[in-house]
C-alpha cells in the first residue's frame, strides 16, 4: 500500500502544488489521481519516487516510510510509465526495455530475453525488438514503455498520463489491454489523468484533486458518479455522469430474436425477413452490419451493409447495451455472445425499462434468449420503409 500523510509540497517561488495530502492506493489495486491542470497529480506522483522530495508529510510504501530510504533503492521497486513512454531514441526496443535489469547486473542474453517476452505480454511482436523508438508508432511506443516499466517486475508502478498521447481508439484498446494485463499482475499502481472518462475505467478507486493539491473526493468509480461530494467533483464528472454510471451496471437484457439473411440472398428474402426495413447480415451467427430494404441490386451483398453499430456484449454493461441500440441505423442493438455469435437485438426503450427497473428495485428483466427462434419478436412489419 501506498501511503500519503498530511503531504505538502510548496515549489521554490511559493507555489503549494500539494497542500495536506492524505489518502492510501492500497496493494493489488489501481488508484487514480485525476483533477484539472495544474492540480498537483504529478507533483503527487513524484514525489513517491523521491524524484520531488515533499515539504511536509511522509510518504510511506507496506509501512516503510520513503524518506528514510536510498532513493535508488527506492526507484528499483517502483515502475515509472510517463507520456510518449519515454524511450531513449538512440537505443533499441530491447534495449530500453532491459534498462533497469541490466543496471541491476543482469547478464544482455537473459534481459533482451525476457524484454522479448514482455513485448508480448503488451501485444506487440518480438520482431520490434531490434526497431528504434521511431520506427514504432505512438500506441507501439506506449506499450514499449509499459514493458519497460514491467522489466524488474516491482511491486508499484507509477503511470502519468502513459496513454493520453495517443488517439482515442488506440487509447481504448490500451486501456482495455492494461486491465487485463493488471488482472494478471496484480501491482499497486498510482495512475495520473486528467481525463475523467479514463479515471472510471481504469479506477478501483479514484481520487478527484482540485487546484491547490486538494482532495476534493476519494471513492470508487460507481460512488463518484452516483454522489459527487461537492459542486466542483459534480462538474468535474460531468454533466453526463448518469450516462456513464451505466458503464457499472450489468443488466439481463432483453434480447429478442432477430432474423437474419446470408451475403448472397435474394433482396426479396432480406425484404420478407426485415423488420421495419433492415434485416441483419450474419456470417456463421456472426453479425456482419445491416441491409436496408430497396438497396439497388437484386443480392445482399457486402459491400452494401451499413456498419459502424457497435455490438453489446450478452451480460456486458447497460451503456454498451444503450449504446448498441442508439448506434445501430435499424435501431436494434446487436448483443453479442462471449465467442461474438449472435445472441439476439434490443431496442433503447428496453433497455431504458431494464435502467428503470433496476432504479425502482421492480421486477427483474427477461433473460437473454438463448436460442433466437425461441421468442417471437413484440413487432414485425416486413416491408417497411428505409430510415
Ligand atoms: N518545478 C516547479 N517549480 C515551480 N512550480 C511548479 C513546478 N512544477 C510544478 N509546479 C506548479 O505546481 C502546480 C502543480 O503542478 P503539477 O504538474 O503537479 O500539476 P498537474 O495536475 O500534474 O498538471 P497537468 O495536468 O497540467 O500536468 C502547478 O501550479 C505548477 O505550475
Amino acid at each position: 500500500m501506498i501511503r500519503f500523510d498530511a503531504v505538502t509540497k510548496t515549489y521554490p517561488g511559493g507555489t503549494t502544488a500539494v497542500d495536506g495530502l492524505t489518502l492510501e492506493a492500497p496493494t493489488g489495486q489501481i488508484t487514480v489521481l485525476v483533477g484539472p491542470s495544474g492540480c498537483g497529480k504529478t507533483t503527487s506522483l513524484r514525489m513517491v519516487n523521491r524524484m520531488i522530495e515533499p515539504t511536509s508529510g511522509t510518504i510511506s510504501i507496506d509501512g516503510r516510510d520513503t524518506a528514510s530510504m536510498d532513493p535508488a533503492t527506492l526507484r528499483r521497486g517502483i515502475g515509472y510509465v510517463i507520456q510518449h513512454g519515454g524511450l531513449f531514441p538512440h537505443h533499441t526496443i530491447e534495449r530500453n526495455i532491459a534498462t533497469v535489469p541490466l543496471l541491476l547486473g543482469t547478464d544482455k542474453s537473459t534481459a533482451y530475453a525476457r524484454a522479448r517476452e514482455l513485448l508480448e505480454r503488451v501485444g506487440l511482436p518480438q520482431s520490434l525488438a531490434k526497431r528504434y523508438p521511431a520506427q514504432l508508432s505512438g500506441g507501439q511506443q506506449q506499450r514499449v514503455g509499459v514493458a519497460r516499466a514491467l522489466a524488474a517486475d516491482p511491486p508499484v508502478m507509477l503511470m502519468d498520463e502513459p496513454f493520453s498521447a495517443v488517439d482515442p481508439v488506440v487509447r481504448t484498446q490500451l486501456q482495455a489491454e492494461f486491465l487485463r494485463l493488471q488482472r494478471d499482475l496484480g501491482k499497486t499502481i498510482l495512475f495520473v489523468t486528467h481525463d475523467i472518462d479514463e479515471a472510471i475505467t481504469l479506477g478501483d478507486q479514484v481520487a478527484v484533486l482540485r487546484v491547490g493539491g486538494h482532495l476534493a473526493q476519494m471513492a470508487s468509480p460507481s460512488e463518484l458518479l452516483a454522489h459527487p461530494a461537492d459542486d466542483f467533483v459534480a462538474d468535474f464528472v460531468g454533466r453526463d455522469r448518469g450516462y456513464r454510471a451505466l458503464s457499472f451496471v450489468d443488466g439481463v437484457l432483453p434480447a429478442l430474436a432477430e432474423p437474419t439473411v446470408a451475403v448472397g440472398d435474394s433482396a426479396e428474402l432480406a425484404r420478407e425477413r426485415a423488420i421495419d426495413g433492415w434485416v441483419l447480415v450474419t456470417d456463421d451467427e456472426r453479425p456482419l452490419g445491416w441491409y436496408a430494404v430497396g438497396s439497388p441490386g437484386d443480392q445482399v451483398t457486402a459491400e452494401r451493409l451499413a456498419l459502424g453499430g457497435t455490438l453489446a456484449r450478452q451480460g456486458g454493461t447497460l451503456r454498451a447495451a444503450l449504446d448498441s441500440a442508439l448506434s445501430a441505423p435499424s435501431g436494434r442493438g446487436v448483443v453479442v455472445t462471449d465467442e461474438g455469435k449472435l445472441a439476439g437485438t434490443l431496442t433503447a426503450a428496453a433497455v431504458i425499462e431494464v435502467i428503470e427497473q433496476q432504479r425502482t428495485g421492480r421486477d427483474r428483466a427477461p433473460a437473454v434468449q438463448d436460442d433466437p427462434s425461441a421468442e417471437p419478436r413484440i413487432q414485425h412489419s416486413p416491408g417497411g420503409e428505409s430510415p
